[in-house]
């Protein structure tokens, strides 16, 4: 018998609409007004993204002459716009609503919750530790080979800003247990909200966007230390590390066709970049598992470890790294990274565009369907 979860995910699914979830010009308009009503100040990292897709929205790409260095405010601006290099103005459109639509569900999610602003998260199934100049966050849900809930990919967006302010220089992620991380909790897709499937999927959309962003825009080096096995979304996003070490006990997959569901974290980009279009595809389309020794080959993993003797000889090595200059390895680690800045956000916007569809199809309900009623495992 189906568990009640299960058929209310169904019979949402078999009633979902069609419609293409593009914001309008309506929608638009209605996110400008309300960013004028926001009570807190979102920060100006957030204000000069913000301005950046409403120029792109209302007048397409920058093509204005670069300011001057001195005057540091427009050329924050110009720098900001400029990055979205081609970036449609339907897609701009679009993430300046989400942007806006998170900023506002924020901002009433901690309405009324005395100290909410000022508290520093206690994360549920994260441990977020500061040592020796590297920040660690490690996923806690051993029990469900931490299998990324709602909560958690909000919980690592906020570890990942507040990592990405504090004095330490390297971050690092890795996992309790005896997995790295098994992906997306399937169990994410019955938690149906009010407005449905469409809602839900476009919640999804906005978690994930804000989600991979994190990681793409991440300013210090960012290391995975790959404990065990890793499965879906926890091994696309390898492809924004810096450095990714890993146990030979550690196995690498995206079975993503199975699940009739299509790449995210920016591995369509990343993954035929690091390793070519062909071994890409075999993992990407057809669900290739690999062993870390060949992701190694594959130059998706830095180094592979034995499993004895891995702890120690990668904390031994990113201490080393953690006392080398702070300011010179951010400068290095943004170099590489604005190279490919906005490539990496348009994938980002084209992948969650195209997962919107798969979330609404039959090849996806039936493969979550057969997890949640215990028919199949990976
Ligand atoms: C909103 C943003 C969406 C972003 C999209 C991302 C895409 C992905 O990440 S796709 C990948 C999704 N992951 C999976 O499909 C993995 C599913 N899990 C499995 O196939 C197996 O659990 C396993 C191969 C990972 C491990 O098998 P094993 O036999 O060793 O252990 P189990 O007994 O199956 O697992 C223990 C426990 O953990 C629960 N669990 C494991 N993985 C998940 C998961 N991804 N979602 C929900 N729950 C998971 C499993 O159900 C068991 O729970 P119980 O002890 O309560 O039965």
């Amino acid at each position: 018998m189906l568990s009640r979860e299960v058929s209310s995910f169904l019979v949402q699914q078999m009633h979902m609409s069609q419609t293409a979830m593009r914001a309008s010009h309506k929608d638009f308009e209605t996110a400008v007004n309300q960013m004028k009503l926001l009570k807190k100040d979102p920060g100006n990292e957030m204000k000069l993204k913000l301005y950046a897709l409403y120029k792109q929205a209302t007048e397409g790409p920058c093509n204005m002459p670069k300011p001057g260095v001195l005057d540091l405010i427009s050329k924050a601006k110009w720098d900001s716009w400029n990055a979205l290099g081609s970036l449609p103005k339907e897609t701009a459109r679009q993430n300046y609503v989400e942007l806006v639509s998170s900023l506002s569900s924020s901002e009433s999610s901690s309405q009324g919750k005395p100290g909410a602003d000022s508290k520093q998260p206690g994360y549920e199934t994260l441990v977020v530790t500061s040592e020796d100049g590297i920040t660690k966050i490690m996923l806690n849900r051993p029990t469900k080979k931490n299998a990324i809930t709602t909560q958690m990919y909000q919980d690592i967006v906020l570890a990942l800003e507040a990592a990405g302010k504090d004095d330490s220089t390297i971050t690092v992620l890795t996992g309790n247990g005896d997995y790295y991380c098994s992906g997306n909790d399937l169990n994410n897709f019955t938690d149906i909200p009010p407005g449905g499937i469409e809602e839900q999927a476009k919640n999804n959309a906005i978690l994930l966007r804000n989600f991979v962003g994190c990681f793409i825009d991440f300013p210090k080096p960012l290391v995975a230390a790959v404990n065990g096995p890793a499965v879906g979304i926890s091994v696309t996003l390898l492809g924004l590390f810096d450095i990714v070490y890993a146990s030979d006990r550690a196995t690498f997959h995206t079975p993503f066709t199975h699940l009739g569901q299509s790449p995210e974290g920016c591995s369509s980009y990343t993954f035929p970049k690091i390793m070519g279009p062909a071994k890409a595809a075999e993992m990407l389309i057809f669900g290739k598992k690999l062993t870390a020794r060949e992701a190694c080959a594959q130059g998706l993993v830095t180094e592979v470890f034995p499993d004895s003797t891995f702890q120690k000889e990668v904390w031994t090595r990113l201490k080393a790294y953690s006392k080398l200059p702070p300011n010179a390895m951010r400068t290095s680690k943004q170099l590489i990274r604005n190279v490919e800045r906005e490539k990496l956000h348009a994938t980002n916007s084209e992948e969650i565009s195209a997962l919107q569809g798969r979330w609404r199809s039959e090849e996806c309900t039936n493969a979550v369907m057969n997890f949640l009623s215990r028919k199949v495992k990976l």
